[in-house]
C-alpha cells in the first residue's frame, strides 16, 4: 500500500485506485439501487461503485442536465441507468419516481438518501425560508423517500436496505451550519427508529457519514467554505482528505449480503476527524468573523 513520502508521520495510507473493489464482481447483479443526488459529487461516486458491481441504477435530483450527463457516465460502467427529475421535498413527486423506477427496473432493493442542501451562515442572519429550505431537503426529503421505499417493500413483503448519508455534526452540532446539523441529527435519529420498526420486515436502515471529501461538483457556498484553508490535508488526523470512492466502497458494503446483521448503525468514514481535540483549545473565533462578516445589526 503506497504511503506519502514525508519526513513527519505518514498519515493514513492512500486508498486503492479507482475501479478497485473489495466485494466480488456481480455482488449487485439483478439489484436496483436508487440514489438521490446521484448526478453529482458523492452521490455519483456511490452510484458508480454499485454500478461496477452489477447494479441497475435510478438517480434522482432536480437539475436534468446534470442528471443526463451522469446517466451516460454511469451507464458506461455496465448497468442500466434511469435518470428521474425530482425535488425530494415534494412527496407526490417522490411517489411518481418510485412508480417510474418500478416500471423501468422493478422496485429498488437499495435506497441511498444522499441528496441534501447546505450553506454556511450565522444563525442570526438565517431567514426562516433559508432554514426551511435546508431542513426540507435534508430531513423531510429523506423521510419522504424512505417512507415510500418502506411502504412498497412492506406491501410486497420483500427485504430492502436504506442508507442515509449524514454528517458528523449530527452528534456535535455545527456552528455556522445550524440548519444542516439539526437536519442531519434528525436523519441519524430516523436511522435508529426505522431500523427497529422495519427490522422484522427485513429492511435494514443504516447511516453513512463522509468526512471531508472534496469534489468538482461542490456548490460555491461549500467550496468557498472549504477554501478558507489551503492546507486541507494537514488539517486532518489522517493527513489527507477522503476520496469519494471511499464512501462508495462503504455504501456497497453496508448494502451487501456481508452486512445483513448491521442495522440502525451510522458508519463514519472520516479518518477520525470528528473526534479531533487539541491539548490546548485554540482561541474562539465567532462564526461571523470566520465568514468575514461585520458585527450584527450595525
Ligand atoms: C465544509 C463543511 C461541510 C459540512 C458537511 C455537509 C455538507 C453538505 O451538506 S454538502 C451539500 C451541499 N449541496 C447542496 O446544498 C446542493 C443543493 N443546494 C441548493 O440547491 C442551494 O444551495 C440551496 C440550499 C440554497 C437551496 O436552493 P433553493 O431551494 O432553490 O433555495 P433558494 O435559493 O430559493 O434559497 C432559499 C433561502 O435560503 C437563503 N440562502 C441561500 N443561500 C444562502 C446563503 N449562502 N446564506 C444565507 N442564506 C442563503 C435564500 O436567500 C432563501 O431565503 P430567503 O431569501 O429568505 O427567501
Ligand atoms: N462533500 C463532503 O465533504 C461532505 C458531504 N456530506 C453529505 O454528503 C452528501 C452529498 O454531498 P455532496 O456530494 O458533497 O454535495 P452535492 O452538492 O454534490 O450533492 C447534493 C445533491 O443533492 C441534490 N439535491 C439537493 N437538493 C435536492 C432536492 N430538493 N431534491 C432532489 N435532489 C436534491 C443535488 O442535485 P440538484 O441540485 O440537481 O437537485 C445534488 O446532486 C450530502 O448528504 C452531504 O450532506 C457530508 C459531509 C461532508
Amino acid at each position: 500500500m503506497p504511503r506519502r513520502a514525508v519526513d513527519g508521520p505518514p498519515g493514513l495510507p492512500s486508498p486503492p485506485p479507482p475501479g478497485a473493489s473489495a466485494l466480488p464482481p456481480g455482488t449487485f447483479a439483478g439489484t436496483v439501487v436508487l440514489v438521490t443526488g446521484g448526478g453529482t459529487g458523492l452521490g455519483k461516486a456511490v452510484a458508480a461503485e454499485f454500478a461496477r458491481l452489477g447494479a441497475d441504477l435510478v438517480i434522482a435530483s432536480r437539475k436534468e442536465d446534470r442528471l443526463a450527463a451522469a446517466r451516460d457516465e454511469l451507464a458506461a460502467l455496465g448497468g442500466r441507468v434511469t435518470a428521474a427529475a425530482c425535488d425530494i421535498r415534494d412527496p407526490l413527486r417522490v411517489a411518481e419516481v418510485f412508480d417510474a423506477a418500478e416500471e423501468a427496473h422493478g422496485l429498488p432493493d437499495v435506497l441511498v438518501n444522499n441528496a441534501a442542501a447546505n450553506f454556511p451562515v450565522p444563525s442570526e442572519d438565517m431567514s426562516p425560508n433559508a432554514w426551511r429550505s435546508v431542513v426540507d431537503a435534508t430531513l423531510n426529503g429523506t423521510f419522504y423517500m424512505t417512507r415510500e421505499f418502506g411502504r412498497r417493500h412492506l406491501a410486497a413483503r420483500t427485504p430492502g436496505s436504506v442508507i442515509n448519508v449524514g454528517a458528523s455534526y449530527a452528534w456535535t452540532g455545527g456552528p455556522g451550519f445550524a440548519h444542516s446539523a439539526a437536519a442531519k441529527a434528525g436523519v441519524k435519529s430516523l436511522v435508529e427508529s426505522l431500523a427497529v420498526e422495519w427490522g422484522p420486515y427485513g429492511i435494514q436502515v443504516n447511516g453513512l457519514v463522509p468526512g471531508l471529501m472534496p469534489h468538482d461538483d461542490m456548490t460555491e457556498d461549500i467550496r468557498g467554505n472549504l477554501d478558507r484553508a489551503h492546507d486541507k490535508d494537514a488539517r486532518q488526523p489522517a493527513l489527507r482528505v477522503g476520496r469519494p470512492r471511499e464512501l462508495g466502497w462503504a455504501a456497497t458494503f453496508l448494502a451487501s449480503p456481508y452486512a445483513r446483521f448491521i442495522t440502525g448503525h451510522t458508519l463514519v468514514v472520516d479518518g477520525a476527524n470528528w473526534q479531533r481535540r487539541a491539548l490546548v483549545s485554540p482561541p474562539v473565533v465567532t462564526v461571523r468573523e470566520q465568514l468575514g462578516r461585520g458585527p450584527f445589526a450595525e
